[in-house]
């Protein structure tokens, strides 16, 4: 392919993306994946630059664009080459005419960001959009992060994280054999911070009530020594699906999974009412957090589906109230810098449950901000995707 015909199935992939994302769609990557394989003359340099076209345009433009082409010419001003691609040779993008419309860039429409927690400061953009770091997790079950060390010497320790290992983004680490014999597993900062954070101990009955792939599960699988029994369910069973695989490589062998029907949780989980220790709501959520893994997601929410995800949120912590046993906790946790999905869905729980606490502290040191009944991370200020956490106590 020509560069010029590279562009211009960029622009193209970006118009299904941006519709996709207007109209609840599928991801950016799944529709890039898809249309790679409709470009079989495609090779992987053409694939590579595809790629790059993309999600350079993803991670400049604010919101989801009018056209791909739109979001395409958001980029061109002050780059002549990308500027001379479009040159109407036979597959390439026509020429930019005068006055033709850009895509507004910048980190995202301004209405949302007014919903960001009030701590989130004007200079984090960048880091909230940077490319993010390769996270892994060490399987207690199985390693240590000196055995992390040792296999991937040019990562570093992550700071608060005692089984993390940080490697550098193209890090190709799951091609490692010691990942298919569960030494470890790829997991951001942040979320390995709320399974430390739920502190669930060996012999505790555990509800991971928002498991999806096991992602949280197998660490607290891990943490606790592989004594807890751990409960994971979801509503999604392809996502719910992935984590007996994940637990045998894990060597977890205490982890029972349950899906769920919607709107039918609380009967299909009557036999867990008031004996869990410990559980963990890992509620759906805005992703605002993971701009930096997924930056489409800026172009994917509306109000509509924010409110979506607010009742979901609090309809699982309610669930996850009756669950609990008389002292025990809920670890409430989001991928969001919203502050209604963080600090605001704590208050909302705490009026509806008279008696249930807040624990003022359940991060490492400088790990975190207080923000409200919760804390907040940052990438710009914790090194990790933004993320909201609470750990909520029953009444005894
Ligand atoms: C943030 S994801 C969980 C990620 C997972 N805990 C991990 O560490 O990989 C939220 C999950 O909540 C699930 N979910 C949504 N509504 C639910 C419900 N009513 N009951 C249980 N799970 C639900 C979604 O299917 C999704 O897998």
């Amino acid at each position: 392919m020509t560069p010029a015909a590279r562009l211009q199935a960029a622009i193209e992939i970006l118009d299904t993306i941006a519709a996709a994302a207007r109209g609840g769609g599928a991801p950016a990557d799944a529709i890039l994946a898809e249309a790679m394989r409709a470009r079989r003359y495609a090779g992987s340099k053409d694939r590579r630059a595809i790629r790059g076209h993309v999600y350079d345009a993803i991670r400049a433009v604010r919101s989801a664009p009018e056209s791909g082409r739109a979001a395409m010419l958001a980029l061109v001003d002050g780059d002549p080459a990308l500027t001379a691609l479009f040159d109407g040779s036979s597959y390439g993008p026509a020429p930019i005419a005068p006055g033709e419309p850009r895509a507004d860039t910048g980190l995202a429409a301004q209405a949302l960001v007014d919903l960001f927690d009030p701590l989130v400061e004007d200079g984090e953009g960048e880091a909230m959009l940077a490319r993010a770091p390769l996270d892994l997790r060490a399987n207690r079950l199985k390693a240590d992060r000196d055995a992390l060390a040792a296999l991937f010497p040019d990562g570093e320790p992550i700071a608060g994280a005692a089984d993390g290992w940080r490697l550098p983004p193209e890090t190709a680490a799951v091609q490692h054999p010691a990942y298919t014999d569960g030494f470890f597993e790829v997991q951001d900062a942040a979320s390995q911070y709320a399974a430390a954070a739920i502190e669930a101990a060996p012999g505790q009955a555990v509800v991971d009530l928002c498991a999806g792939g096991g992602g949280k599960t197998l660490a607290i699988a891990s943490l606790t020594g592989n004594d807890a029994d751990i409960l994971a369910c979801d509503t999604n069973r392809a996502r719910l699906q992935q984590l007996p695989p994940r637990a045998d490589r894990a060597g977890a062998t205490r982890i029972e999974t349950r899906l769920l029907n919607p709107g039918q949780e609380q009967a299909m989980l009557a036999d867990w009412q008031g004996r869990a220790a410990r559980v963990f709501v890992d509620a759906p959520c805005s992703g605002s957090g993971t701009w930096r893994r997924s930056p489409e997601l800026r172009w994917r929410l509306t109000p509509a589906r924010l409110d979506r995800h607010l009742a979901d949120q609090a309809k699982l912590l309610d669930i996850g109230a009756d669950l609990v046993a008389p002292g025990g906790k809920i670890l409430y946790a989001v991928c969001s810098i919203i502050a209604r999905e963080g600090r605001a869905q704590v208050d909302e729980f705490l009026n509806r449950h008279p008696g249930w606490t807040t624990d003022t502290s359940c991060l490492p040191a400088g790990i975190g901000r207080a923000a409200g009944g919760g804390f907040l991370l940052t990438p710009a200020h914790d090194g990790c995707d933004g993320f909201f956490l609470a750990r909520l106590t029953a009444p005894c």
